[in-house]
């Protein structure tokens, strides 16, 4: 089984709004809602790429128990701890020229709910994966993603981890089975502001040194580059289309890896039905469909 863990879900609240001002009343001319936070966001694609996974994480209140119906009506399994109080975040996605985003800090997780979520990772066994994807809410350690994969240590299970900054360089020690940083977050990671080729090459590299087994480099519009274990490497563009929603392609990008991965054991077709599924969510309103990928996927 595959397992995704999302620490700080969110109902994505995006609005389109074409000239955003601050300190002025802007207006939307339209809205949608999504469930989500990375793991979620995985647990869901994966669905629609026909593979099961069951989400755990943490929900709240009433904006909890939206995302939990919401994305169990989609299909997706999911084993949520519910938090005694505060609120699942909503995060704001305004959507004009640019895209920006308002990433809210979440509720409070104490000892005793996260200690419920250790219980339940007890249950991974030998061949299933784990997923640990988004940011950490303040009131959990900043060791946590290291403190699970302690825990599950021993078993064979490959790890995916899509973090960015400490949070994704303290795992590398842990070998996981794949990374998905984007090229600014690597950048980032590095104390740099941007990349050239050259710098990707050498900063994938050392990611790869520090123990990720594959790295993968998204680039929004102009495409990723997978480093694999046996130290070759990838390029791929993107399939042409009009772009709807970027929010989440990267999570999309990581789940059809997984899907293809998983099934062909061939890193270049993984690579290709990736980026086939970051450009079907970054061409729908929703997250990638099956169809949309499959679709996408006859131009790469
Ligand atoms: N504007 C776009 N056009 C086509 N494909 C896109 C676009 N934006 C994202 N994608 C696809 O989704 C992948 C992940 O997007 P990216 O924005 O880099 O991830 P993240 O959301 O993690 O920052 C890209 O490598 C690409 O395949
Ligand atoms: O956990 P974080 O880093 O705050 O990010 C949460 C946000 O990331 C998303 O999962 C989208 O991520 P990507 O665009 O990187 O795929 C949103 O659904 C959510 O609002």
């Amino acid at each position: 089984m595959i397992y995704t863990v999302t620490l700080n879900p969110a109902i994505d609240y995006a609005m389109h709004v074409d000239n955003l001002t601050a300190g002025q009343v802007n207006r939307s001319h339209g809205e949608y809602v999504l469930y989500g936070g990375k793991g979620i966001n995985v647990s869901t694609v994966l669905h629609n790429l026909g593979v099961e996974s069951i989400a755990l994480g943490f929900v709240a209140g009433f904006t909890g128990e939206e995302i939990e119906s919401g994305v169990k009506n989609l299909g997706v399994q999911t084993d949520f701890i519910h938090l005694n109080s505060g609120l699942s975040r909503i995060n704001v996605k305004v959507k004009g020229t640019k895209e920006t985003d308002i990433n809210a800090a979440g509720p409070e997780i104490s000892k005793d709910e996260l200690e419920k979520l250790f219980k339940k990772l007890e249950k991974i066994k030998d061949g299933d994966m784990l997923i640990l994807a988004g940011a950490i809410p303040k009131s959990v350690p900043e060791d946590i993603y290291e403190q699970f994969i302690e825990r599950i240590s021993g078993k064979n299970v490959n790890v995916v981890v899509d973090a960015t900054k400490e949070l994704l360089l303290n795992v590398l020690k842990y070998r996981p089975f794949l990374i998905k940083p984007n090229n600014h977050e690597l950048a980032e990671m590095f104390g740099k502001t941007s990349l050239d080729e050259e710098q990707m090459n050498y900063y994938a590299g050392k990611l790869q040194d520090m123990g990720a087994k594959n790295v993968l480099v998204s680039m929004a519009g102009d495409g990723a580059v997978l480093f694999t274990e046996n130290k070759k490497v990838y390029k791929i563009g993107v399939a042409k289309g009009q772009v709807v929603n970027s929010v989440g392609a990267g999570d999309s990008m990581v789940a059809g890896f997984v899907a293809s991965y998983f099934k062909d054991r061939n890193y270049e077709k993984a690579l290709k039905y990736a980026t086939a599924a970051g450009g079907a969510t970054a061409f729908l309103e929703g997250l990638a469909t099956k169809e949309k990928t499959e679709e996408l996927l006859k131009q790469l």
